[in-house]
């Protein structure tokens, strides 16, 4: 909905009030039904590396000639979603995004809501007035593209000039991010692409088209102004550096909202932990639930397996734990998705798994492989010949175990595939501790499989037992939970 404005001297709810200029076109018009207050110029223009070509200029200037002040109302609350985090592109933040090296179908997009003047000037603000009424103002958006989230050397700048339609001019930002970032069409291969706050809600995605890309989107993410783009359309927090700290908040329906911290232990592949994500009498409660039920485990065979029997590589016990009517663990899914900022309907039940003395898991992955499982028309199905699949493993640690039992990952910081799967000796090694959680994603930000998450569970030591749970969270609604 456009924020309202009105004409010079109309009435505005008795609210503070700014003046907003539109151009001599408008004049005689209801000025603009103003997304961003984007108010009438005809043409985008394209500043590239910041600079305004000549003949561009010109136009700006005779299109702004003759500016009337119109007024809207700041109480409305579509100017501006509140809700959404601002987190200004000053280096400070986007050092907390951007990474050494590129990283595939992660993209970092600063909206600028700006304004300029008659004389083309852009208009400088004071600190005290609200970005509510700047972006209310602005007749510009500057967008900065830093491509694949790597350092500034490839970031790229395109201000565009609003245009007399507000749709069009929806629909051209929409194009220029295909464009400048080379996004694909999502297709039957892939999910569609996604745009995010830097806190990761979910602002818009491909879907929406060019015309979805209407004025509210537009304030949404120039009130966000830190933008991330995924190709693969699911959110993944950024890994920046091995070590490095996020702190985010993470809510629940019946708990209050809690900081924890996100740290990276890897970036190839991408994993993340958290500590103390999961409270003593929950890890207790689960391993309590599920005592009774687990059993030695079956694993998904490749056609190639077919007829081995699942304790040549995985000797644990697990059971599946169906949250429905259970408080606690629905309660821990709306936790899960609050951390991961994946819909808890993306989610599976949480398979608990228990490994006593010498139990292991040799190396797999968690994703399904379309090409492994040609001949196994159920999995085709389920994973719709390779769009759906196994984005994000949450696993969760329940137990310490201070001898072996670690979950290894292979292949960490690009290593080669490992020949024998069932060695504990080179990776990274992720060591059991009760109420940690980590975060692995089989799919990459494109939504590609991630052939380097591949892990395993190195054997537990004498005296300990393992406890822990898988929760997988797809890279699409599944609907095994409820919304
Ligand atoms: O137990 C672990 O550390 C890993 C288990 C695992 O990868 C699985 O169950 O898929
Ligand atoms: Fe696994």
């Amino acid at each position: 909905m456009a924020p309202k404005s009105e004409k010079n001297g109309a009435k505005s709810n008795g609210k503070s009030k700014a003046k907003v200029p539109t151009t001599s076109k408008s004049k005689n018009e209801k000025p603009a039904s103003v997304p961003l207050a984007l108010s009438a110029i005809i043409l985008i223009l394209a500043f590239i590396g910041g600079i305004l070509t000549p003949p561009a200029r010109q136009l700006i200037n005779e299109l702004t000639a003759g500016s009337i002040d119109t007024t809207f109302d700041e109480s409305n609350a579509s100017i501006v979603s509140n809700h959404l985090p601002h987190v200004p592109c000053t280096q400070t933040n986007l050092d907390n995004y951007l990474h050494a090296t590129p990283v595939n179908g992660l993209h970092i997009i600063c909206f600028e809501a700006l304004k300029f003047n008659a004389d083309m000037n852009e208009k400088s603000y004071s600190p005290d007035v609200s970005r509510r009424r700047r972006i209310a103002e602005s007749n510009a958006l500057r967008l900065t593209f830093y491509k694949k989230s790597f350092t500034p050397k490839l970031k790229r700048r395109v201000l565009i000039k609003e245009p007399q339609i507000v749709t069009s001019f929806g629909a051209d930002s929409y194009r220029h991010i295909v464009r400048e970032l080379g996004l694909r069409p999502s297709g039957s291969k892939k999910q569609p692409w996604a745009l995010f706050s830097a806190l990761g809600e979910k602002i818009v995605d491909e879907t929406s088209g060019p015309a979805g890309f209407n004025e509210s989107v537009l304030n949404r993410l120039a009130s966000s102004e830190m933008v991330i783009l995924t190709e693969g359309g699911n959110w993944i927090w950024p890994g920046v550096a091995e070590g490095f700290r996020r702190k985010v908040d993470v809510t629940s329906p019946n708990k209050e909202p809690r900081e924890v911290t996100i740290e990276t232990l890897s970036l190839k592949p991408l994993v993340v932990s958290i500590e103390g994500f999961l409270d003593e009498e929950e890890c207790d409660y689960i391993a309590e639930k599920a005592g009774p039920m687990v059993q030695y485990s079956q694993v998904s065979l490749m056609d190639k397996d077919k007829g081995k029997a699942a304790s040549e590589w995985r000797t644990s016990q697990s059971a599946f734990l169906n949250s429905m009517n259970d408080e606690i663990l629905t309660e821990i899914d709306h936790k899960v998705a609050s951390l991961t900022r994946i819909p808890k309907n993306h989610g599976e039940y949480a398979q608990v798994l228990r490994y006593g003395h010498n139990e292991k898991y040799d190396s797999h992955h968690d994703f399904f492989n379309p090409a492994f499982y040609k001949n196994d028309p159920g999995t085709m199905r389920l994973i719709e010949n390779g769009k759906r699949n196994r984005f994000a493993t949450v696993f969760w640690y329940l137990t310490d175990v201070d001898e072996g039992g670690e979950t290894i990952f292979p292949r960490y910081g690009g290593l080669p595939p490992p020949r024998d799967h069932a060695q504990c000796s080179v990776g990274l090694k992720v060591k059991p501790q009760k109420g940690k959680v980590i975060i692995f994603y089989s799919l990459d930000a494109a939504g590609e499989l991630d052939d380097y998450s591949l892990h395993g569970a190195c054997p537990v030591g004498e005296g300990y037992v393992k406890w822990a749970a898988n929760k997988w969270i797809w890279n699409a609604p599944m609907h095994f939970i409820p919304e």
